[in-house]
């Protein structure tokens, strides 16, 4: 491909992305490439380069455009993320926009013009306020702001910055160091991560599903925020577990190794295409001691289980805010409806899935949400409906669970954040029902 067809395809994705709101960047952009067949894998990194390097800047790219009164369309999109993100000059851009075979069709007057008037202006421009200055969209930003108070512009930037890849070494078929080693031997450097025990970092992304190591099931792509939440579930060996709202199994897999697959976990979930997936994955880790159940609308299960597991893992569906240094698209896919609709539904399923904890045993309600609204504000509306729990400070477990690494955080909940603790945004808090 030509570098101005290479501009072009990028056109083309930014189109269908903005086309389909709703649905996941990542889905669109497959979807998109498996039309293209022609564009080879080389192609493929750069054009994908170029369109999630303009998403990246969306929302400061849509306000520089909004300033001068322009539309954002595809081709203006990209074209002032090539002029004030990448230093690219207007003619630089007129030799790609050219009309040529492949290439985008020239420059109109309309975006000369519009081009022209943004050409020297700085991408962060210091007349813009916080939401895109910060590259936060404007419906999170109360609830960041609670979050975070003055340190919310250090959080913005580790939110922009490039997530290293972890890795969560599967105790059921290695250790971490072992995995480590067998990583080495297919030239992959990983360092153990500094807060869980499990963990492996590695500092640039890399194809590790590819590796030996990974298809034998010794290491799982797991954030440390992620396995910090198993961890502090405390599943030990013999016990009931319910992983209620399992997905892909990320979690169940870390607890099962944590429970040596001894006791028995019962992986719960709406989805029946994600507890699909979660089969393959259970069974190249090795783990014996895990069902998957699907949960259906009257579903008459929960009734019979009631009140007979000693943990319950409420990963619940949220806004995904705290993932947004992995998945930049999602800051611009996630409106305040989603954050009230995601917020009554966490209620919902908070509820049921609290019939399921034995007296004496745990709920723990996780996201991967910085916003109080999603997280400690739950949890507050919970505990006011159900005196019958109580809130088990984190600070306590992490000294009995993971007594050499100092505990991570001083208040009652787990709040991991990026510029705090290098991880994701995680957000877990422990509750116990009275004996
Ligand atoms: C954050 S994801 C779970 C990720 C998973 N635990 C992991 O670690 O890979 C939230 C999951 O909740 C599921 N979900 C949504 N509504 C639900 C409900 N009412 N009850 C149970 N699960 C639900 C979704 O299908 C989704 O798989």
């Amino acid at each position: 491909m030509t570098p101005a067809g290479r501009l072009q395809a990028a056109i083309d994705l930014l189109a269908a992305l903005d086309a389909a709101p709703r649905r996941p960047a990542d889905a669109i952009a497959t979807d998109f490439f498996r039309g293209r067949r022609y564009i080879g894998s080389g192609d493929r990194r750069a054009v994908s380069e170029l369109a999630w390097g303009a998403i990246r800047q969306r929302l400061r790219l849509d306000w520089h455009l909004a300033r001068i009164g322009t539309p954002p369309t595809p081709r203006l999109v990209l074209a002032a993320h090539l002029l004030l993100a990448e230093g690219w000059t207007l003619q630089k851009l007129g030799g790609h926009f050219t009309g040529d075979r492949f290439a985008p069709s020239p420059l109109s007057p309309e975006e000369v013009s519009a081009l022209r008037r943004l050409s020297g202006a700085k991408l962060v421009d210091p007349e813009m306020p916080e939401g895109p200055r910060l590259n936060l969209p404007d419906w999170a930003l109360p609830g960041l702001r609670a979050r975070f108070g003055e340190k919310l512009a250090a959080e913005a930037a580790a939110m922009e910055a490039e997530a290293p890849l972890d890795l969560r070494a599967n105790l059921l078929r290695t250790s971490r160091e072992s995995a480590r080693l067998a990583l080495s031997g297919e030239d992959i450097a990983a360092t153990p991560t500094p807060l869980s025990p499990w963990g492996l970092r590695i500092p640039e992304r890399k194809p590790v599903t590819g590796t030996a190591a990974f298809k034998e099931g010794l290491i799982e792509v797991q954030d440390e925020g992620s396995q910090l939440i198993a961890l502090l579930t405390d599943a030990r060996p013999g016990m009931r577990v319910a992983d209620y709202c399992a997905g892909a199994a990320g979690k169940t897999l870390a607890l099962a190794a944590a429970m040596d697959n001894r006791g028995h976990i019962v992986a719960c979930d709406v989805s029946a295409a994600r507890l699909e997936g979660a089969g393959r994955r259970l069974r190249r880790a090795g783990v014996s001691n895990a069902e998957r159940h699907l949960l259906e609308p009257g579903d008459k299960w929960r009734k019979r289980r009631g009140r007979s597991f000693d943990r319950v893992l409420v990963d619940a569906p949220c806004t995904g805010s705290g993932t947004w240094r992995r998945n930049p698209d999602a800051r611009l896919r996630t409106n305040a409806t989603d954050l009230a609709e995601l917020s009554a539904k966490q209620a919902v399923i908070l509820e049921e899935a609290s019939e399921l904890v034995r007296p004496g045993g745990r709920l723990v309600y996780a996201t991967c949400s910085l916003l109080p609204e999603e997280d400690e504000m739950q949890i507050e509306r919970f505990l006011g409906r159900h005196p019958d729990f109580v809130m088990r400070p984190v600070p306590a477990l992490w000294a009995e669970l993971c007594p050499a690494v100092v505990c991570p955080v001083e208040g009652e909940a787990l709040a991991l954040s990026p510029a705090r603790h290098g991880t994701d945004g995680f957000f877990a808090a422990v509750l116990e029902r009275r004996p």
